[in-house]
């Protein structure tokens, strides 16, 4: 099993990886982009990619949103959520540090410490906290906002740490593969979706949501992106609590199939939260709705009953 993750060694992505289960025995390939990672799935150059999707203080990582709505199908199977705390990380004390560079998530992060500690500096944006350290060490930039495990790595001193506005920031990633059949339910899945609405129709976002709400789907999460096919066409991506497996969850996507432009679907797999599950509400759980299938062949005279 190899793994293509968005590198270089150093990452939070990476930190993140080695707490995924199936990268347990992976080989694990860096690349220096998102899309490099997707693409190199894509083209079976490796099995599995492993990208960030989500932080809960900056949202949406849009590049690997936009890849999965628009680019060659492929799903998640997997996800992890990491706590991310960020250190400064330099050879010089504040005051002496003119310019700072990170990823734009972990510089979004740092915001308020950013403005408040070094007003003066020049904030400079990298592909990676990783490789914002080592530009650092290299002599390029004078500081790095970065993992604390990241600054060990290249050998710079952590001038402060905690440095995230949110001290409680976790950011979301995923496993990605080629379409293939989902793990096996685990009671606490996510399914993830994209829907293409009919333009122009009342109410369409909203007859998207009466699909998932009677048949008590929750969503953890719903993002619009553009499609790039003119201003106003809006493709939306779903998160769902539930799995393809589950009779709620199938129903749910035979009505979105019916009257939704197209749906992609990217996915079902164990959510790596430690709430509780969303359970079904009454009349809606898998013996509910065989119950009523059994019911519905016997007044047709098609079933066993
Ligand atoms: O630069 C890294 O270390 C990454 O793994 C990327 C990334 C991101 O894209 O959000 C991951 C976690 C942090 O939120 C900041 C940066």
């Amino acid at each position: 099993m190899e793994f293509a993750y968005l590198g270089p060694r150093g990452t939070f992505t990476e930190a993140a990886l080695r707490r995924l289960p199936a990268a347990k025995t992976a080989t694990a390939t860096p690349m220096s982009s998102i899309p490099e990672v997707l693409d190199a799935v894509r083209r079976g150059e490796v099995d599995a990619g492993f990208v960030p999707i989500e932080n809960s203080q900056e949202g949406t990582v849009t590049v690997t949103v936009d890849e999965l709505v628009g680019g060659d199908p492929l799903v998640i199977a997997g996800e992890i959520v990491l706590p991310v705390t960020m250190v400064l990380a330099s050879h010089k004390a504040p005051d002496a540090i003119a310019t700072v560079a990170s990823h734009p998530h972990a510089l979004a992060q740092t915001r308020g410490y950013l403005r408040r500690e070094l007003p003066n500096a020049v904030v400079h944006q990298a592909l990676s906290t990783a490789q914002a350290a080592q530009r650092v060490a290299d002599g390029e930039f004078d500081a790095a906002v970065c993992a604390p495990f990241t600054a060990e790595a290249v050998g710079l001193p952590v001038q402060a740490f905690n440095i995230g506005d949110n001290p409680s920031a976790v950011t979301r990633f995923v496993h990605v593969v080629r379409p293939a059949a989902p793990p096996e339910p685990t009671g606490n899945d996510i399914t993830s979706l994209v829907v293409y609405i009919e333009h122009d129709q009342v109410g369409a976002l909203l007859n998207v949501l009466t699909e998932l709400a009677i048949r008590g789907i929750n969503l953890t999460r719903i993002e619009s992106r553009p499609t790039g096919e003119a201003l106003g066409r809006y493709a939306f991506f779903l998160d769902c609590t539930g799995h393809l497996a589950d009779a709620r969850m199938g129903e749910a996507l035979m009505g979105l199939r019916r009257i939704c432009a197209d749906v992609r679907y990217l996915g079902s797999y164990p959510r790596d939260n430690a709430d509780r599950p969303v359970q079904p509400p009454q009349g809606l759980s898998d013996a509910a709705f065989s119950d009523a299938a059994a019911w519905l062949d016997s007044l047709r005279g098609t079933g066993n009953a």
